[in-house]
């Protein structure tokens, strides 16, 4: 067993970052796996992070500089592999623990990567498509020497869609002066992205949530499902949910959320990438007499329905309001939702909580499956993109269950013991300390 000391539950803050939330989930599950305390204490710390400016020249012709990260946690397992987010409260911090996240995640699912992260401080609402080619491709510039596709392989995040990606993969291959399509994925196919990667992480939080249900001898057709944020993740997990029979209650944008206890015909409302907001303005287009009301964001974490899937940004579920939950299983489809204080209380109230390492990573499962298909020059078709998924999801949660009824762990320690000892393992094999 290992001496980590596991840290205090009590402490507790809704503006904990995602570095801190990782730190201490690390510390808690590493108390559960027979690792040397220095590789955890290693896996505390990225290997490296990457500060970048991004100078852009505005429409008007002014000159702003944005600031541009790129973390790198681990690569014992493989290239670092995660998403670049653009968003306005991007930090260093964050990139780390989403990076940490995506080395848990890629050995949960026992891909052959390691964990990255990175994004740029900006609102991708405030730029114009050209605006956001540009900033795109310098900050391609600024990267080039840290990715690659035996390096380090960004893909889509919030903010961030296939064909930021293209810009990317355009901007990197001109450096490089031949086309490389393996320096990203979540390209459009075309250019030699893969079929089903837009829609993957919504399908495997679909899937996992499916499993769930079923875990907890439930049905899916008499199932309810509040979803928060209706973009990649968020609209894909509710309209699969919703096709495979389950009844999605109420969805959200970042103006708020709609609720309809009947439920809502989620095929009708555009997601973030086809309409963002339009969650809300189709609240505001119902007819007179539709029974589907506004809701908070935080009144939709509130509902009290058989499955909670937070699907927009983190630290959403916190301290503040874990004793309001009233959802009977929580499935996290976005990065860190739940922070480590509310993660306790709803352990005490018996609310499982199956989480984002395990739930939403579908997309870089498919975007794994992307590098494959770039590799070898050859595209596969969607049906085997989804029976594939399908697979990878199944034998991990296969995996991940296991910790739960043979430890008695709950589904989030159950996730990091399954990483934690892959990563360990190849760690300890390479002979690379700490
Ligand atoms: N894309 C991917 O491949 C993956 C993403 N994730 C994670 O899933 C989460 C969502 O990402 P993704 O679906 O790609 O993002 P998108 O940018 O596609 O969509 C984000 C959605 O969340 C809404 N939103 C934004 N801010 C808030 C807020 N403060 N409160 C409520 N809703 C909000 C947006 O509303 P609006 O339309 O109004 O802007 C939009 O509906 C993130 O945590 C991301 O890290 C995880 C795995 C893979
Ligand atoms: O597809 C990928 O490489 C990573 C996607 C991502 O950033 C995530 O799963 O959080």
């Amino acid at each position: 067993m290992s001496t980590t000391t596991p840290p205090d539950e009590t402490e507790s803050d809704e503006r904990d970052s995602a570095l801190v939330t990782a730190r201490r989930q690390l510390e808690r599950a590493a108390a559960h796996v027979d690792v040397d305390p220095g590789v955890v204490e290693r896996l505390k710390h990225p290997t490296r992070v990457q500060q970048v400016s991004v100078p852009l020249e505005r429409e008007d012709g002014s000159v702003e500089v944005f600031t541009g990260y790129r973390a790198q946690h681990d690569d014992v397992r493989g290239p670092y592999k995660g998403g670049l987010r653009y968003h306005p409260e991007v930090t260093a911090e964050e990139c780390i623990g989403l990076s940490m996240w995506m080395t848990w995640k890629c050995a949960v699912l026992d891909l052959p990567f390691g964990g990255g992260k990175g994004g740029i401080a900006v609102d991708p609402k405030s730029l114009s498509d050209d605006e956001t080619e540009r900033l795109t491709r310098r900050f391609a510039e600024e990267l080039r020497n840290m990715v690659g596709p035996t390096k380090d392989v960004p893909a889509p995040d919030m903010g961030t869609d296939a064909q930021t990606m293209a810009w990317f993969m355009d901007a990197y291959s001109m450096q490089q002066g031949e086309t490389i399509p393996g320096v990203v994925t979540g390209k459009p196919p075309v250019i030699g992205g893969s079929y089903g990667r837009e829609e993957a992480p919504g399908r495997s939080t679909a899937i996992i949530a499916r499993e769930a249900v079923d875990h907890y001898d439930r049905n899916l057709s008499s199932t309810t499902v509040a979803v928060q944020g209706f973009g990649s993740v968020g609209a894909n997990a509710a309209r699969l949910l919703e096709d495979w029979g389950a009844t999605v209650v109420a969805v959200s944008d970042v103006n708020g959320a709609i609720y309809d206890p009947d439920g809502i015909d989620v095929n009708a409302i555009p997601s973030h990438d086809e309409e963002p907001e339009a969650v809300t303005s189709y609240a505001t287009d119902l007819a007179d007499g539709d029974s589907a009301r506004r809701l908070s964001n935080a009144g939709l974490l509130e509902l009290d329905v058989d499955v909670l899937i937070p699907a927009a940004v983190g630290n959403v579920i916190t301290a503040d309001n874990a004793d309001a939950i009233a959802a009977d299983i929580v499935v996290e489809g976005a990065n860190g939702p739940t922070t480590f204080a509310a993660d306790a209380i709803l352990e005490e109230r018996d609310i499982p909580v199956v989480p984002d390492i395990l739930a939403n990573a579908g997309g870089v499962t498919v975007s794994y499956f992307e590098w494959l298909q770039d590799i070898n020059r050859r595209q596969w078709t969607l049906e085997r993109v989804n029976r594939e998924l399908e697979e990878h999801m199944l034998d991990a949660w296969t995996d991940v269950r296991a910790e739960v009824e043979d430890g008695g762990l709950t589904w989030r320690d159950a996730a990091y013991v399954v990483a934690l000892s892959r990563v360990a393992e190849a760690k300890e094999t390479r002979g690379l300390w700490p």
